[in-house]
C-alpha cells in the first residue's frame, strides 16, 4: 500500500494491447431467473445471450449490492453511485450510507464542524432540512433524518421545517403518503419538548430539486421557488392531504401521477402564507448524503454569482450538506459528515501511466462514467489523455415515452471513438434498463433492453473490426426484476388483482464478460475468489490494458 508513485508496472503476462479496449456500462442491467416480470428475459437480447451462453470462461457474475459496494448490509440494493465507485475505484470503501450511520449512532455528527456551524444559526432562527423523504438507502434514509431532527431538537433547536421530496423510484410508488404520515406524526412529537417542526413543502423528486448532472435547471428552479421563496403553484394546509391531492389530478382523467412526479408545493397557513420560507440568518442543511442530485441545489445555495436560474431572492444563511458532494469543488464548504476518500482509483492510475480515455454517455449518467467513476471527482485527471463527452438526454419526459434515450447516439460515439485509433480505452454507460425500469413500465423496460443489446452487438462488432478487447458489465440490478415480491416464496406481490410494481434497484447480481480479438492468449476469469464483487472489475480493466494492478486494490479477476 501507500507511495505516491502512480505508473503502472508491466504485467508479467498480458502484454499492453495496441488496439482498444471497451469497457461498457449497462445500467441496471442485473440478472435473474427467467420470470414474467424479468424484462431482460423478455426482451430480445442475442448478444448478451450469446456472451453467456458459449463462453463460460469469459463470463461470470459479480456482487453488486450491500457490503460488496461498501453499503451497510446486505439488505441494501445497489445502486450507480457505489456502483460505479467501486468499479473505477477498484477498491470497497465504507459509503456515504454507512458513515452516516455511524456519525448519528455515536452522536459524533453533532461534536463535529458543520453542525457546530448550523448550530447557531439553526437555535437563534430555522432550521431547514431538505431532502427526499425516503426508507431506499440510495440517497437518504429516513431514520437518519428522525435522528437528526431529534438530535438537533435536544440540543435547543426550537424551530424546524423539512422540505420533502417523494421517492417512489427507490421506494415502491405511493408509499410517500406513509413517509409523510410517518414525519408529521414525529415532528408533532416534538411540540411537547417545545419544538416547532413542520413541513413546509415539497414535490416529486424528478421534477423538484434533484436534477443532476445539469441535465435540467429547472427542476431546481422549482425547488428553490418552493423550498426558499414559498412559491408553488399547489398550496395546501396539511402535506398529506397535498400529496394525497397532487397524486390524484383530475386533468389526466383519474391516471395518478407517480409519487416521482409530484408537482412541487408549498405547506401554508390559515393566512394562506408559507408556513417555512427560508429567511436571513437560517440554517439550511440537505439530508441525502448521496452526490449527484443535490449539487445543482447546494451551488444554488451557496454560489452567491450564479446564473442559472434568477433565485429572485438569495437568503444570507448557513449551509451544510450532510456530506461534501463534490471534494475538489469543496461543495458545500460546510457539511455534517466527511465523506468518503476515494483516492488511488484505476482512473487516476491509468492516466498518469499514459493510457487516453475516452469516456461518454447521455447527461442522466455522463457523471456515472466520470465523476463516480473517478472516486468523485469531476475534472480529469490529465485533459490531455482524458475526453468526456455527454450526449443531452431529453428533458421533461418520463423515459417510459422514449426507451430508446440517446442511445443510438452512444453507441455511434462509442465506435467513432473506438475507430478514431485516438483512445486506448472507450467508457460507455446507457442508462436505459435503469432509467426506464424506474418508471415501472414493464412493456417500454422490455423494449429498453432489446435496444441495449442491439447498440451492444454494434459495438462488439466495431471492436471485432479494429482488433481491440473489450469488457460488458452493469452496476446493479434494476431491469431484471420488475415486481415486488414476498421475500421467503419470490412470489409477486398482488394489490387489487394487479402486480405491485417494482421500480427500484435490486439485491441481484450483475454479468461481467470480456473477449474481443485483441484480448491475450489465455486470459480467462479465474473461479477462486470467493466473493468477486464490482470492485474486482477495477483490477481487470488494468490488466486488460496492460498493467499489474496496484496492491491497493481487490484482487482480479482474471487468470493469465
Ligand atoms: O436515479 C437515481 O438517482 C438512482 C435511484 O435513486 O438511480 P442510479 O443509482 O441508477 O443513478
Ligand atoms: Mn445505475
Ligand atoms: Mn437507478
Amino acid at each position: 500500500m501507500g507511495g505516491t508513485n502512480f505508473q503502472l508496472k508491466p504485467h508479467s503476462k498480458i502484454p499492453k494491447p495496441q488496439k482498444p479496449l471497451l469497457v461498457v456500462v449497462l445500467d441496471g442491467w442485473g440478472q435473474a431467473a427467467d420470470d414474467e416480470y424479468n424484462a431482460i428475459s423478455r426482451a430480445e437480447t442475442p448478444c448478451m445471450d450469446s456472451l453467456r451462453e458459449s463462453r463460460p470462461e469469459k463470463w461470470m457474475l459479480l456482487k453488486a449490492h450491500g457490503t460488496a459496494v461498501g453499503l451497510p448490509s446486505d439488505d441494501d440494493m445497489g445502486n450507480s453511485e457505489v456502483g460505479h465507485n467501486a468499479l473505477g475505484a477498484g477498491q470497497v470503501v465504507s459509503q456515504g450510507a454507512s458513515l452516516v450511520d455511524k456519525s448519528l449512532e455515536t452522536g459524533q455528527l453533532f461534536n463535529l464542524d458543520g453542525w457546530k456551524y448550523l448550530e447557531p444559526a439553526a437555535k437563534e432562527h430555522t432550521l431547514h432540512l431538505i431532502g427526499l423523504l425516503s426508507d431506499g438507502g440510495v440517497h437518504s434514509r429516513y431514520d437518519q433524518l428522525w435522528l437528526l431532527i431529534q438530535g438537533a431538537a435536544e440540543r435547543g433547536v426550537k424551530r424546524i421545517r423539512v422540505h420533502t421530496l417523494t421517492d417512489g423510484r427507490d421506494t415502491e410508488d405511493g408509499t410517500s403518503v406513509k413517509f409523510m404520515e410517518q414525519l408529521q406524526k414525529d415532528l408533532k412529537s416534538l411540540e411537547g419538548k417545545g419544538c416547532d417542526a413542520r413541513i413546509a413543502s415539497g414535490g416529486g423528486r424528478m421534477i423538484t430539486t434533484m436534477d443532476r448532472y445539469e441535465s435540467d435547471w429547472n427542476v431546481v428552479k422549482r425547488g428553490w421557488e418552493a423550498h426558499v421563496l414559498g412559491e408553488a403553484p399547489n398550496k395546501f394546509k396539511d402535506p398529506v392531504d397535498a400529496i394525497k391531492t397532487l397524486k390524484k389530478p383530475k386533468e389526466a382523467g383519474g391516471k395518478p401521477v407517480s409519487d416521482q412526479w409530484i408537482p412541487p408545493f408549498v405547506i401554508v397557513d390559515d393566512d394562506g402564507q408559507a408556513v417555512g420560507t427560508i429567511q436571513d440568518g437560517d440554517a439550511v442543511a440537505i439530508f441525502n448524503f448521496r452526490a449527484d442530485r443535490v449539487v445543482e441545489l447546494s451551488k444554488a445555495f451557496e454560489y452567491k454569482d450564479f446564473k442559472q436560474f434568477d433565485r429572485k431572492r438569495y437568503p444570507d444563511v448557513r449551509f451544510a450538506g450532510m456530506m461534501q458532494y463534490d471534494g475538489e469543488l469543496k461543495l458545500p464548504k460546510h457539511f455534517l459528515v466527511p465523506p468518503p476518500a476515494i483516492s488511488r482509483t484505476t482512473g487516476e492510475f491509468l492516466a498518469r501511466s499514459g493510457v487516453s480515455t475516452f469516456a461518454c454517455s447521455e447527461s442522466q449518467k455522463i457523471g456515472h462514467v466520470t465523476f463516480f467513476w473517478n472516486g468523485n471527482r469531476a475534472a480529469p485527471f490529465d485533459s490531455k489523455l482524458e475526453t468526456f463527452h455527454e450526449v443531452p438526454s431529453d428533458q421533461n419526459i418520463p423515459f417510459n415515452e422514449k426507451p430508446a434515450m440517446q442511445s443510438a447516439k452512444i453507441t455511434a460515439l462509442g465506435i467513432e471513438a473506438l475507430k478514431s485509433g485516438k483512445y486506448d480505452q472507450v467508457r460507455l454507460n446507457f442508462p436505459n434498463p435503469d432509467m426506464v425500469g424506474h418508471t415501472g413500465d414493464l412493456e417500454a423496460t422490455i423494449s429498453a433492453c432489446s435496444t441495449v443489446d442491439k447498440c451492444v452487438k454494434e459495438l462488439l462488432e466495431a471492436v471485432e473490426e479494429v482488433g481491440g478487447s473489450w469488457l460488458v458489465t452493469a452496476d446493479h440490478g434494476n431491469a431484471e426484476d420488475m415486481v415486488q415480491r414476498d421475500k421467503k416464496t419470490g412470489k409477486p406481490l398482488m394489490a387489487d388483482g394487479q402486480p405491485r410494481i417494482l421500480t427500484s434497484h435490486t439485491l441481484n447480481p450483475v454479468p461481467v464478460a470480456i473477449g474481443g480479438p485483441g484480448l491475450a492468449k489465455g486470459v480467462k476469469f479465474r473461479t477462486d475468489l470467493k466473493e468477486p464483487g464490482l470492485a474486482n472489475v477495477g483490477p481487470t480493466i488494468i490488466n486488460l490494458l496492460g498493467f499489474e494492478a496496484p496492491d491497493n486494490m481487490v484482487p482480479t479477476l482474471l487468470s493469465a
